[in-house]
């Protein structure tokens, strides 16, 4: 019956039709996907990156942080806001905004896992021989220290302890393509423009002076610190809580237990590929910094003056490098403070930056918060060249 085999033939063709489709649409998925991927990982090319964060409250409700608006469709927006009196009595009060916008803004709900995912890229960059840092500015309990470290509990961790994590098990898969690593581990303190080794583990009164020296072009070391050799993430642990133990902290008028130092933590990473007689090297650093705020708010008198003053000039010094970095100009001023001469190699055109701008969500860090987003909008302004891998 040539009528039903025709009829036959053309249903079997409009089935192979709609395979054809699915599939059709199935490939055009998987090139959005892995387009997305690319444009994602070309972001990541270069300049530096800037995310904020809003701590949530300590007590209280969250909904009682007025003056910070995190637009709900747009991640990277923030605004801070604020009613400012009339003065005369005369005219009505005003609304002044600020508005400001990110690569990323993590609200105070935002989970340390959520906030490690958008920097894991990052991180895995290193091992592909990218000189990669990352570093939390912030005032005073704004949150550095949370974002970087973050608490004992593996929910809690904090970028180090995750970058950490994520370094040893990719290092682990990359072996069956070949790879060997070699991992040195680093952690100083930056205290009045002073370094201390805080792997130090001889006497107190036995402590070497430091000093940075610039070995090649691309090397930086440190004069009697500690470089120790690490095979795994609990070694790498173990140093951390060495480091935490040996951490100065003072009190000043904000807060009892801030940190009056900037601490570097790095990880010196070589790779060798003897399959394919390729061999690379890269520094991840990942960097808390002191705190950001003004000398006269925190009543500092004598010592704590001398402390804030260096923090303060170290933390100009960081913007000053960052902007002329941008600008291109042949002469940056790394030599200018301790710190941005110790992260010379991963703050230059060569390298990848995070920054994390941490903001305290209480009211009267209006005027600290307003100064820091404005610190940071600065810094994400800068374009600074395109990151190229330490490959030979
Ligand atoms: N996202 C967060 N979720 C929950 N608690 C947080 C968060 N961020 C910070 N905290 C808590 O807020 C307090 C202050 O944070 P943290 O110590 O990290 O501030 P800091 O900026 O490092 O201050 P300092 O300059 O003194 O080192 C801590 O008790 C910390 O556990």
């Amino acid at each position: 019956r040539p009528g039903w085999d025709l009829k036959g033939k053309v249903s079997d063709m409009e089935v192979k039709v709609q395979n054809y489709q699915s599939k059709i649409k199935l490939v055009n998925l998987e090139n959005d996907h892995l387009k997305d991927s690319i444009t994602k990982a070309q972001k990541h090319k270069g300049n530096i990156r800037v995310f904020c964060r809003v701590r949530p409250l300590l007590t209280g409700n969250q909904s009682d942080v007025l003056h910070i608006q995190l637009p709900a469709h747009d991640n990277k927006a923030l605004t801070l806001a604020k009613t400012e009196e009339s003065h005369t009595g005369r005219t009505a009060d005003t609304q002044k905004s600020y508005n400001f916008s990110f690569d990323r803004v993590f609200g105070p709900r935002a989970t340390q896992r959520e906030v490690f995912e958008e920097i894991s890229l990052l991180v895995q960059s290193a091992l592909d021989g990218y000189n990669v840092c990352c570093f939390a500015y912030g005032q005073t309990g704004s949150g550095k220290t949370f974002t970087m470290e973050g608490g004992d509990l593996e929910d809690l961790w904090g970028v180090i302890p995750r970058a950490v994590q994520q370094i040893f098990k990719s290092a682990k898969a990359l072996q069956e393509q070949g790879w060997q690593y070699t991992f040195t581990a680093s952690f100083v303190e930056i205290y009045n423009e002073t370094l201390r080794d805080l792997l130090y583990t001889g006497k107190p009164n036995k402590r070497p002076e430091h000093e940075i020296r610039k070995v090649s072009n691309n090397e930086i070391t440190v004069t009697n610190l500690t470089y120790q050799k690490v095979n795994n993430e609990d070694e790498v642990h173990n140093l951390i809580m060495l480091a935490n133990q040996n951490r100065s902290t003072a009190r000043t008028g904000m807060n009892d237990h801030s940190s009056r130092s900037h601490s570097v933590f790095q990880l010196d990473i070589e790779g060798q590929n003897s399959d394919r007689d390729t061999k690379c090297k890269s520094v991840l650093c990942l960097v808390d910094l002191a705190g950001s705020e003004r000398v006269q708010k925190s009543q500092s008198q004598g010592e704590r003056f001398k402390e804030m003053t260096a923090i303060n000039s170290s933390l100009t010094n960081l913007g000053i490098v960052i902007a002329t970095l941008a600008s291109k100009e042949s002469f940056i001023p790394y030599r200018n403070s301790k710190l941005t001469y110790l992260l010379q190699n991963c703050l230059g055109g060569n390298s990848k930056t995070l920054m994390f701008v941490n903001i305290a969500p209480e009211e009267e860090s209006f005027s600290e918060s307003l100064n820091s987003l404005r610190f940071a909008s600065k810094v994400n302004d800068c374009v600074i060249g395109t990151a190229s891998a330490n490959r030979k």
